[in-house]
């Protein structure tokens, strides 16, 4: 059974609360931490959006979404009643004026509370919203703000909206989430680099033949199109989660587990990845949209009709190879690939290593295979590592790749948190490690910049791809001419 620790007494605002986010995320991770008590009943949490609720109207809402979204055995009648309870509601205008004098005057009334402000609306409103809690004396000491990804559309209104954040709260106040850090089995990519010496000595370019990366989705764009449209899978996925997945598994191990330590380290390799220049794009980049098919035998639509019928030029699902300049990586290719209506839902990351450099095995030792590493994100999360081993018997030596395996819900056999319950909790903590800093974001739009312009310059109708295939051809074509291919552990 995992230690809960107690955080201290807060009043969260969460701006954008009757969003989607909030309801299908943010309360069922805030319910799960009330039903574990790891905060004080004294702690409040304050919807703010434009709609003119009131608390009871807000407690409504959120307990039909949690009704929904929490599953039945989390439901208990009278935790669920205590935790309403805790719930109120403030209408406010993020960008205009009504409102925040009401806001400030509720928080006021507990002046000692821990003070996190949830920003769950568009980015355009981080900068006019923390400037408006500036105004109103609600940045306490005690405040931290938290950013939903995405942190801009591109580098510049990053850079806009980090500039306008960073006129009114230090960066020790300031949570950049991206929840691919929350998740359990990315944390511990962590304790599988920095506790297990074995691999430590495996994790170079001697040894690793190459990388991948693949977050696959069996959903679609789903209610979402307005803002994925303007998104597409490299802004949605790429630029903040698979490089931040990318980050962890290639820095060096950071001197402490102390927040500025371990960004430190995940920049370097920012910093290190090799620009993939505009005219390059088409080259080291394949883009692809779904048209329908079928997942899990269902048949589902395409992604214009998803939109409603419009036509788009979006990728909804991007491979792409990068490189690592640094000594550790150099010659390594690591690719990735990410998209939604894809077979199934699964993270995963192979890291393959190199074959022997000379085999005395004859032809007929059928079966060689490479040496691999896979870590399962999500979902059946867990590791294995896949080995060569003689089939028993006596006709010959016969190879055959069988795997040690660690699979987590085995090994622990205990819920696992939802990512965000975990990052909640660390920001009433005032703990940084899992959110991105001011450089990493600027960082990781500064090299996939280059990659929009070059698919800006040469603007290409996406690949077409069958809902519930793995996406176009030409992304296995993409791996296939360096002689590798796509890993699908599961087939
Ligand atoms: N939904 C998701 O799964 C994820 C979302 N995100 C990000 O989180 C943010 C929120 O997403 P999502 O919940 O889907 O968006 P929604 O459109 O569902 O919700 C937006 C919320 O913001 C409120 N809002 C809009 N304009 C204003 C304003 N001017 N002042 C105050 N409140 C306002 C809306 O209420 P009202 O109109 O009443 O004001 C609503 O509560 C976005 O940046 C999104 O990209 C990130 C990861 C996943
Ligand atoms: O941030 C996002 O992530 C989800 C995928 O998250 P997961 O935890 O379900 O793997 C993705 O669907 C969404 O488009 C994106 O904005």
């Amino acid at each position: 059974m995992a230690r809960i620790l107690p955080v201290a007494s807060f009043d969260c605002t969460v701006f954008g609360a009757t969003g989607d986010l909030t309801m299908r995320k943010l309360l069922p991770a805030l319910y799960h931490r009330h039903r574990d008590r790891q905060f004080p009943d004294t702690s409040r949490i304050i919807g703010a959006a434009r709609g003119q609720l009131d608390d009871d109207g807000f407690r409504r809402q959120a307990e039909a979404a949690l009704r929904q979204h929490l599953p039945a055995d989390a439901l208990e009648a009278a935790t669920l009643q205590e935790f309403l309870a805790q719930l109120h509601y403030r209408p406010i205008e993020g960008s205009g004026e009504g409102g925040w004098e009401t806001l400030a005057a509720t928080l006021a009334e507990r002046p000692g509370q821990v003070r996190p402000f949830y920003l769950a609306t568009s980015p355009e409103l981080y900068g006019p919203i923390c400037q408006r809690l500036a105004r109103h004396g609600a940045l306490s000491p005690q405040a931290r703000v938290v950013l939903e990804k995405p942190i801009g559309h591109d580098l510049t209104s990053a850079r806009d909206i980090n500039r306008a954040v960073g006129e009114v709260l230090p960066e020790a106040q300031t949570f950049r989430i991206d929840h691919y850090l929350g998740k359990e089995t990315v944390q511990n990519l962590m304790a599988l680099r920095f506790a297990n010496p074995i691999f430590e000595r495996l994790w170079h370019a001697d040894m690793i033949d190459h990388v991948q990366i693949t977050v696959a989705e069996e959903v679609g764009i789903g209610g979402r199109g307005g803002y994925y449209d303007r998104a597409g899978a490299l802004r949605d996925m790429v630029q903040n989660h698979m490089l931040q997945l990318l980050c962890l598994l290639a820095m060096e191990s950071p001197i402490s587990l102390d927040p500025d330590a371990v960004r430190d380290e995940k920049v370097k390799v920012l910093r290190a990845l090799k620009p993939i220049a505009p005219h390059e794009a088409h080259l080291a980049t394949v883009r692809g949209q779904y048209t329908a098919g079928a997942i899990a035998g269902q048949p589902v639509p395409g992604y214009r009709q998803d939109l409603g019928g419009e036509a788009s030029l979006t990728e909804s699902f991007v491979a792409l190879k990068l490189q690592i300049n640094s000594w550790r990586w150099a010659g390594v290719p690591f690719y990735l690939r990410t998209g939604k209506r894809l077979p199934r839902k699964v993270s995963e990351i192979i890291i393959e290593f190199r074959t022997p450099p000379f085999s005395i095995f004859p032809r007929e030792a059928v079966g060689m295979q490479p040496n691999r590493l896979l870590i399962r994100l999500q979902p059946e999360e867990g590791m294995r590592l896949e080995m060569m081993t003689k089939e028993p018997g006596p006709g010959g030596l016969h190879l055959r790749p069988t795997g040690l395996d660690i699979s987590f819900e085995k090994t622990f056999g205990q819920r696992y948190p939802d990512a965000y319950e975990r990052l909640l909790m660390d920001v009433v903590r005032g703990n940084t490690t899992l959110f991105m800093r001011r450089d990493e974001v600027e960082m990781a739009w500064q090299w996939v910049e280059p990659i929009l312009q070059g698919w800006t310059d040469r603007p290409e109708t996406p690949r077409p791809y069958a809902a519930g295939s793995w996406g176009p051809t030409a992304a296995i074509a993409m791996i296939e001419r360096d002689g590798r291919t796509w890993y699908e552990s599961l087939e």
